[in-house]
């Protein structure tokens, strides 16, 4: 017999809220007393689901349970010979043995799950084998306690081995045992010596058998449930993981699901294949890193920074680069979650290439001197500032280039061709210059150079050299000849100085100083030396 646990040996009380709602959530149907559904349709769900199961057993107790009634025949012919209760003994056996094949044929393999016709082929063979054991008492004529105990053995391995589908199974049991006694002792006038022993093993026999049937039949209720509620959770995961997958599929937002310690791309949504791999090289999970698509190694790795600190990154305008080789620009949001029981990242992103195209022709707009094409006053300023803080080994340099008696210039021949002269000296001090230098029109008639990580030295030189490239060559425009000549003011910036500002005033007055000394000149700054 099955040990259980102890609480389960004193009888319960209906279970019908809490044991089965803890274990299988709030509308679980009530389980009664004797561990059976409360409500009927309950109970059919249950023997439907469980069909397989319970009917096999089924099947082999009315086979083997009507063979073994039939071949107590042989005891019967042992006692009673050829006299008329052998035959109608061997009747109710064979009668027996016919309920046996009826519920062996109810449960027969691939026969259509019937639970209430199982039930009652069920209650039909208990009680044929109840009333085959009386009228085997009765044909003998006579009681014996072994007779007794193996009616008792018959109900303790039913208690144990079939499965309770009504009460009736509960109570049928009982009550064949009680018709034994009031048999033994109304019929057959059994002494109370003889069958005080026997009730003793019957009164435990069944209380024991009782309990381990409730139990059996509640447990198996209850793990049915479960597996009910785990089913449907299961289901209603699939459904939910289903549903979220679509909508990453169809979101209009490019979406990107990559694996956190590698970046390799599990998967990308319509529209960020659109946007990032419009030639479809990429479409099997593993075959495109999410590294490959940042055209900012910086970027890539301040996303990475921030999503190993955060968990999220973003929103953050990057540039990219999609899988045929063009640029865009994004403002991108990512965020750490779990993927397959992997750590991965969710990146969304929003084109905004027209954005910062237009974003980029106005700041070059704000930055740019119309006439020359070189920067204007505050791009100059923006551009040489930026490349000061990043100085790090060795210190720029300054020029402040001023055209001389422009004025003449604009008097002699009209603003327009002031103008190209302008245009030109541009062009001239350009050609000067290296790829880094930065030059800028500051004023009217007034250009400043920034020069990184140059020596005053080399600031001279180069200063000295855009000034012969001006006098020597005089300009041309329109047939006209119109020799020009420039004062440069130079200076070197200390490592450390934060602004051009005073590094602009040194150059303005070693240029004034130029002017002084009779123009067409390069002066250092006070206090600088070659
Ligand atoms: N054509 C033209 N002239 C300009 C422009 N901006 C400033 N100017 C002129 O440039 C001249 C500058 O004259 P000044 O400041 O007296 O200087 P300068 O004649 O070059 O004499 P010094 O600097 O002392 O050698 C003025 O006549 C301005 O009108 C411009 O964009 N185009």
């Amino acid at each position: 017999m099955t040990p259980w646990p102890r609480r389960s040996l004193e009888p319960r009380s209906a279970v019908s809220g809490s044991e089965s709602a803890r274990l299988t959530g709030e509308a679980s149907p009530p389980i009664g007393r004797l561990g059976l559904f409360l409500r009927r349709q309950d109970e059919h769900a249950y023997v439907h689901d469980l069909w397989p199961d319970i009917a096999a057993r089924l099947r082999l107790l009315g086979l083997l349970g009507g063979l073994v009634c039939l071949l107590g025949s042989i005891v019967d012919w042992t006692q009673l010979h050829d006299s008329p209760p052998f035959f109608w003994l061997l009747a109710v056996r064979l009668a027996v043995l016919a309920l046996g094949l009826y519920l062996w044929r109810v449960a027969r393999p691939g026969a259509v799950a019937r639970p209430a016709q199982l039930r009652t082929a069920l209650i039909l063979f208990e009680l044929g084998v109840i009333v085959a054991l009386r009228l085997v008492n009765l044909g003998y004529g006579e009681f014996s306690p072994y007779q007794g105990l193996t009616g008792l053995l018959i109900v303790a391995s039913a208690y144990a081995f079939v499965p309770m589908l009504s009460p009736v199974n509960f109570w049928l049991l009982p009550l064949g045992t009680a018709s034994l006694f009031i048999q033994a002792y109304g019929w057959h006038h059994a002494s109370w010596r003889d069958l005080s022993a026997l009730l003793v093993i019957a009164l435990y026999v069944h209380i024991l058998g009782w309990m381990t049937a409730a139990h059996n039949a509640r447990s198996g209720r209850l793990l049915w449930l479960e597996r009910q509620r785990l089913e449907k959770e299961m289901r209603e995961r699939r459904t939910a993981e289903s549903n979220l997958r679509h909508l990453f599929e169809v979101c209009p937002v490019p979406l990107v699901l990559s694996q956190q310690d590698n970046g390799s791309v599990l998967r990308f949504n319509r529209a960020a294949q659109a946007l990032l791999d419009p030639e479809r090289r990429h479409t099997e999970p593993g075959s495109a890193y999410a590294s490959n698509f940042y055209a900012d190694a910086r970027a890539r790795s301040a996303v990475t920074d921030a999503l190993k600190a955060r968990g999220e990154a973003g929103p953050v305008d990057v540039r990219m680069l999609t899988s045929s080789g063009n640029h865009i620009h994004v403002m991108l949001a990512a965020s750490s979650l779990r993927y397959d029981n992997k750590a991965a990242v969710l990146t969304s992103l929003v084109e905004i290439t027209d954005r910062k195209q237009r974003e980029q022709a106005l700041t070059r707009m704000t930055q740019t001197d119309a006439l020359t094409g070189l920067y204007n006053r505050r791009g100059f300023f923006e551009r040489a500032n930026a490349l000061l803080q990043s100085a790090r080994d060795q210190a720029p340099s300054l020029l402040l280039i001023d055209a001389d008696h422009f004025k003449r210039v604009n008097d002699a021949h009209g603003h327009a061709v002031g103008d190209t002269v302008l245009v030109q000296l541009a062009n001239r001090m350009n050609a000067a210059l290296r790829e880094g230098d930065v030059i800028g029109r500051i004023g009217g008639e007034e250009f400043a150079v920034f020069l990184p990580a140059t020596s005053l030295e080399n600031a001279y030189e180069l200063a000295d050299r855009i000034r012969l490239s001006v006098s020597r060559h005089a300009l041309r425009i329109q047939g006209l000849r119109v020799p020009m000549t420039l004062s440069i003011g130079v200076t070197v910036l200390q490592l450390g100085e934060s602004t051009l500002e005073a590094a602009l005033g040194r150059a303005d007055t070693a240029m004034y100083q130029a002017k002084q000394n009779g123009r067409n000149r390069v002066d250092l700054a006070a206090a600088s030396v070659l």
